[in-house]
């Protein structure tokens, strides 16, 4: 069974489609292509194991691939560069399509590299880990690091179409698996309590990965996460609550130098710093945070900040955040499981503090 989910964009509108043996229905998204030419962007991990399947749908088409190596200190802009140059070797005319088979990474970047050829040309996402399936293939953000910081130069450029295939996830590793969980958990505890609910109540079939309970949280997350883009495309207001968590774990992440923490488990870690700093400026009490602890504890997450991080140094990466206005942090906090706000003008010493007194010991 195929889920449908629609990113209702008026002309740009496109479907997330969720389930199994997606990418071999290759009659399905084939139609999202429009021109002669394809460049597949994945990596030295992903392409192995899944794109012999894609190239059953590219017959008759002038196409490559371009793999970048693995790993977040890949999401470069050099290797932007580097798959811009495959597109003018293929000869990619203005109707060309960029396919992204992989996770976050390769998503992210191969969605600002369709975004820079010819001032924009269609992509498509073939997510391949949890993270990407509910988070990173929906919604248009695209770009990639520079070495002062997380996705600091980027574009917004929607994908004409979203295929989950949930069979590549038999290849995930656990961890990743359980780093995907936190965008899961995150859509819940920003604005969805039902959700959180039944997040407690299925951790652990959803943690063995069972597939009937995996889909439907997919499926929740994309359509909560579908709802919010539809009515923010480009983060003028609402859309920063996706960021709860990441203005804390991209800073966790940076000062890892993308060898400690995973993405999504510095999004874990961040939900609850910003839950913590939320009850130390009196905005929320104790038993939510200790809530999204548990939760977060029971589906095999990292919950404090690793030993040997400098919180001063974390606060420095924290300034380079792009919500920030005026020269003052702007920060997702939150009244309580499912009532994330946006608050500007956030005081640097309760920070500091909040971060210093999260230290693993
Ligand atoms: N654009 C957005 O809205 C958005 C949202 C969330 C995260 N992100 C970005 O996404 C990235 C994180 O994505 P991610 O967690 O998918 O990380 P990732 O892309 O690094 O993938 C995680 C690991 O899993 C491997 N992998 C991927 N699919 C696999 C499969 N099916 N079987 C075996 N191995 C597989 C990858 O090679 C990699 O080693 C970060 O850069 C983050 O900033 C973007
Ligand atoms: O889609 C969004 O909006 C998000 O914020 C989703 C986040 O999970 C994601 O990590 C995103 O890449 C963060 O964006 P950024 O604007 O903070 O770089
Ligand atoms: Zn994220």
């Amino acid at each position: 069974m195929i889920t449908t989910i629609d990113v209702a964009l008026g002309e740009r509108s496109y479907p997330v489609w969720i389930g199994p043996g997606l990418l071999e229905d290759t009659a399905r998204w084939r139609a999202a292509l429009r021109g002669r030419h394809a460049l597949v962007i994945s990596n030295t991990t992903v392409a192995p194991l899944y794109l012999d399947r894609v190239a059953k749908g590219l017959d008759g088409l002038r196409w490559s691939s371009f793999l970048l190596d693995d790993g977040e200190a890949h999401k470069t802009f050099d290797n932007v560069g580097r798959a811009l140059d495959a597109l003018s070797l293929l000869g990619a005319t203005r109707d060309a399509c960029v396919i992204a088979l992989g996770g976050g990474v390769v998503g992210d970047l191969a969605g600002f590299t369709a975004a820079c050829w010819m001032r924009g040309i269609d992509f498509i996402q073939m997510p391949t880990t949890l993270l990407s399936m509910v988070d990173s293939s929906v919604g248009g953000k695209t770009g990639v690091n520079l070495p002062a910081g997380k996705n600091l130069v980027g574009a917004f450029h929607q994908p004409r179409a979203v295929i989950a295939d949930i069979d590549t996830l038999a290849s995930l590793p656990d961890r990743e698996y359980r780093a995907g969980l936190a965008e899961v958990v995150k859509g819940a505890a920003i604005g969805d309590l039902p959700f959180f609910e039944w997040l407690e109540q299925h951790a652990a079939s959803i943690a063995s990965r069972d597939s009937t309970t995996l889909i439907e949280a997919i499926a929740r997350k994309v359509r909560y996460k579908a709802g919010v883009v539809a009515r923010d495309e480009t983060e003028q207001g609402e859309r920063a609550l996706l960021n709860l968590g990441h203005t804390f774990g991209h800073a966790l992440e940076t000062a890892g130098k993308y060898k400690t923490l995973l993405h999504g488990e510095g999004v874990a870690v961040g939900m609850v710093l910003a839950a913590q700093l939320s009850e130390r400026l009196g905005m929320s009490g104790g038993a939510d945070s200790a809530r999204l602890l548990r939760l977060l504890t029971v589906l095999g997450l990292p919950t404090a900040i690793p030993a040997g991080m400098a919180p001063e140094q974390l606060l420095a990466l924290m300034r380079l955040d792009k919500k920030n206005t005026a020269g003052m942090l702007r920060l997702i906090l939150w009244r309580g499981i499912g009532r994330a706000e946006i608050v500007g003008g956030v005081q640097e010493d309760a920070v500091l503090s909040t971060l210093k007194a999260a230290i693993d010991t």
